[in-house]
């Protein structure tokens, strides 16, 4: 039996591609503080809710898909009703597998980053094992996440790196878009128009890419013609520096990752 406890937005995504992988809704119980979320969660994929308690000592492996925030208060709820679990898997950003191993001792914790696309089957998550987490562990994480992300194995010191990049990063592409929607819309293109075209311009960009094997310059450097176009919206997101914003961005979210972390 797998327990996924807090079904928010992430949850429901994993408890998606668990269903879509071929495991059993029968396998599957939820748990979440809203009774509402959990019905609706039964309405749509037939899996039964329990409480926080009941979930864990029914289950042989956790996912525990709560806020960081809210993390402290599941644990110390689920601790005492783990005796029977195996398997640990945190997606929390920023609760390091120790803090889980200090509430579960003895329990292999696996902690994870995935990211949004992660709801249509298109996301990136990177793994690492705690104190207690053997290959066996990892491999099984692998198994479930595979049906709706990529998986990477990274050691735990660069999950805050992780985070702030494949996590995160979304978000940025979706701050890109909007901007490009915008600038298409001052420019007089219909709202659908300046819409569509960014969203193919950004699909297309990364497929070639991935397809291609190309670094980015080299892609961005076939886009841009002499004395033309690309040249000059290029010349200008260098003068505002927007190259190292990016950067020293990603830096303050991986920052900010070890603040909730308490370090
Ligand atoms: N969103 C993202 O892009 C990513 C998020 N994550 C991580 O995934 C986790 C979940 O995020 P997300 O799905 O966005 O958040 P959501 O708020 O959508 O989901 C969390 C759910 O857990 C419920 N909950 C809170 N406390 C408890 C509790 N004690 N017992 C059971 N359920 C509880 C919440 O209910 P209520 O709303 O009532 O509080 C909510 O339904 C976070 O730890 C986040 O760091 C990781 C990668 C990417
Ligand atoms: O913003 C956050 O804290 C979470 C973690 C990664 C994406 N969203």
């Amino acid at each position: 039996m797998i327990a996924i406890l807090g079904a928010g937005k992430m949850g429901e995504a994993l408890l998606s591609g668990l269903l879509r992988s071929g495991h059993d809704p029968a396998d599957v119980v939820v748990s979440d503080a809203r009774p509402e979320r959990c019905a609706e969660l039964l309405e749509s994929y037939g899996v039964k809710a329990l409480a926080n308690t009941e979930a864990a000592a029914a289950a042989e492996t956790l996912l525990l898909a709560v806020k960081p925030q809210d993390m402290p208060a599941l644990l110390a709820e689920i601790a005492p009703h783990a005796g029977a679990v195996r398997l640990a898997i945190s997606i929390a950003a920023g609760v390091r597998t120790a803090t889980i191993e200090e509430w579960l001792p003895a329990t292999p914790v696996v902690r994870v980053m995935p990211n949004t696309p992660m709801l249509v089957g298109q996301g990136a998550s990177v793994i690492s094992a705690g104190s207690h987490a053997t290959e066996e562990h990892l491999v099984q994480t692998e198994e479930l996440l595979r049906a709706v992300s990529t998986v990477t194995r990274v050691p735990e010191r660069h999950q805050d790196a992780a985070t702030a990049l494949s996590g995160s990063g979304p978000a940025y592409v979706y701050y890109l878009a909007e901007s490009m929607i915008d600038a298409g819309v001052t420019m007089g293109l219909p709202r659908a128009t300046a819409r569509e075209l960014t969203l193919q311009t950004l699909t297309g960009a990364a497929t070639l890419m991935r397809d291609s094997g190309e670094h980015p310059a080299v892609l961005r450097e076939a886009v841009t013609s002499p004395g033309g176009t690309t040249a000059a919206a290029v010349a200008e997101l260098e003068r505002r520096g927007v190259r190292s914003a990016v950067l020293d961005a990603i830096v303050k979210a991986r920052d900010r990752g070890a603040e909730l972390a308490g370090e």
